[in-house]
């Protein structure tokens, strides 16, 4: 199998998971996204992901981005990382991401969104 294709489960340091199931032919794919964290006190349920890595050089550690569209609030998530092969032969994600939460007045956007680095290996 090609290293760093992101088919697959992957797990974070804050324990949350997902799994990214087909990647087509241009890279984009879709998947689940289960976060052990909330900045809502909602209900936590599984969401959907969209997004896309870059095919050409997938076997040399490429670059990738995703949306979470989170099913139990009012937000948005999206990622942006690349996924290296450490000395050991282990998948990692490296990772950015932005929380955009929904606020009540344009007043408030100046607290709306939150920005984070998390790395990823697979499950
Ligand atoms: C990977 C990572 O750092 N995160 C993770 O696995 N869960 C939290 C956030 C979950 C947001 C849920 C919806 C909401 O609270 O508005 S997305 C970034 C962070």
């Amino acid at each position: 199998v090609k290293k760093c294709a992101l088919t697959g489960r992957w797990v974070n340091d804050l324990g949350s998971n997902m799994t990214i199931k087909i990647l087509n032919s241009n890279g984009d794919f879709s998947g689940i996204y289960n976060t052990s964290v909330s900045a809502t006190t909602q209900k936590i349920i599984p969401s959907p992901l969209l997004g896309s890595q870059n095919l050409p050089n997938q076997q040399n550690q490429s670059t990738f981005g995703f949306t979470v569209h989170w099913s139990f609030t009012n937000s948005i998530t999206v990622f942006t990382g690349q996924c290296f092969v450490d000395n050991d032969g282990k998948e990692v994600l490296r990772t950015m991401w932005l929380l955009r939460s929904r606020v009540e007045s344009i007043s408030s956007d100046w607290k709306a969104t939150r920005v984070g680095t998390n790395v990823f290996t697979r499950l």
